[in-house]
């Protein structure tokens, strides 16, 4: 049975009396991964800070497993792991070392973490011969997410975990975390600007904007429904400017060789015979399912024109 995980309603944040969350409400639930997506400095980190109980809200509060978050029993800390970007790892300590001091501040038994580790370690392929500090970016990742995940957490929370790492990490990583949620049920959140690799795994997309929730969708709806078409000619610019002054019709974006471009089917049937009208010269036209990053760039847009 899916249940909530995260909750948070009317959360307020001021810093430095600089208001940085407006009325955050966001849900997560049971055995999902949802995408925290947004530019920078739009306040995904202070939002994971109050969900995790490290910010007090100004107003409004956070729910983690059903329990305000800034005052979380112990039992229920045990319950999530977290991997910020900055790590918190020790350098002159051991992969080994460095796990097993954080397991025991959980309360967690020598053997279990031993146990644990070595299949978390063949899990991520890591090598842990060196000392940490001698580690490349990628392996830090890796082991900050073992670190975070001996325990055997109900809720993963991962503040930018792409950052700095090579293709075959990153698509390393993302499978791990989507193998994870599948087969153990972990429930995800996952702040990041990599949309291609979080359309491949994301159940839920929360996008936060100037501090303000501005979507909150499952990803099937965002990709599932719209369609883009790609037109290649040889005047793109002049071409998007043509179809964004139509109705029905919003330029996703545009190069030098060609617009992509969405519509709303209610109100243009046949996209084509509009190019044609307008007397395009046509070298390819075609269709595919819209992208995450589509939906980013029009949702910005729409943000951004409110
Ligand atoms: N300690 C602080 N004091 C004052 N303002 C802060 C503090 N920390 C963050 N902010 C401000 O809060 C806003 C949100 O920052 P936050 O780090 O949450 O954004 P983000 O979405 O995580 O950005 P990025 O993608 O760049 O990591 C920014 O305007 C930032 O300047």
């Amino acid at each position: 049975m899916v249940s909530q995980v995260i909750q948070t309603r009317g959360l307020n944040l001021s810093l430095q009396g600089n208001q940085v969350l407006h009325n955050i409400d966001i849900t997560t639930y049971s055995g999902q991964i949802c995408a925290f997506i947004g530019e920078n400095g739009a306040g995904k980190t202070s939002t994971i800070r109050c969900i995790t109980g490290l910010y007090p809200p100004t107003a409004g509060g956070c729910t983690m497993f059903g329990e305000p978050a800034y005052n979380m029993s112990q039992k229920n800390r045990n319950r999530f792991g977290i991997v910020f970007d900055e790590g918190g790892l020790y350098g002159e300590m051991s992969a080994w070392e460095n796990v097993l001091f954080f397991a025991r501040l959980r309360g967690m038994d020598k053997d279990k973490i031993n146990e644990r580790f070595n299949r978390l370690v063949q899990h991520f392929e890591l090598k842990t011969a060196l000392k940490v500090s001698r580690f490349s970016k990628g392996m830090k990742q890796k082991l900050m997410i073992i670190r975070e995940l001996v325990h055997e957490p109900e809720l993963l929370i991962l503040d930018e975990p792409f950052n700095g790492l090579d293709p075959d990490s990153k698509i390393f990583l993302r499978d791990k975390l989507s193998e994870i949620c599948s087969r153990q049920g972990t429930s995800i959140l996952i702040s990041s600007h990599d949309l291609f690799d979080l359309e491949k795994i994301a159940d839920q997309v929360v996008m936060i904007h100037q501090g303000r929730i501005v979507a909150n969708q499952a990803l099937e709806e965002i990709t599932g429904i719209t369609e883009r078409y790609i037109v290649t000619c040889n005047s793109p610019h002049q071409v998007a400017s043509i179809l964004q002054d139509i109705e029905g019709i919003t330029v996703v974006n545009h190069d030098e060789h060609s617009v992509t471009f969405t519509v709303e089917s209610e109100v243009i049937k046949q996209p084509l015979q509009i190019l044609l009208k307008h007397n395009v010269e046509i070298q390819e036209f075609y269709k595919e399912k819209s992208s995450l990053e589509d939906f980013y760039r029009t949702t910005k847009q729409a943000a951004v024109q409110n």
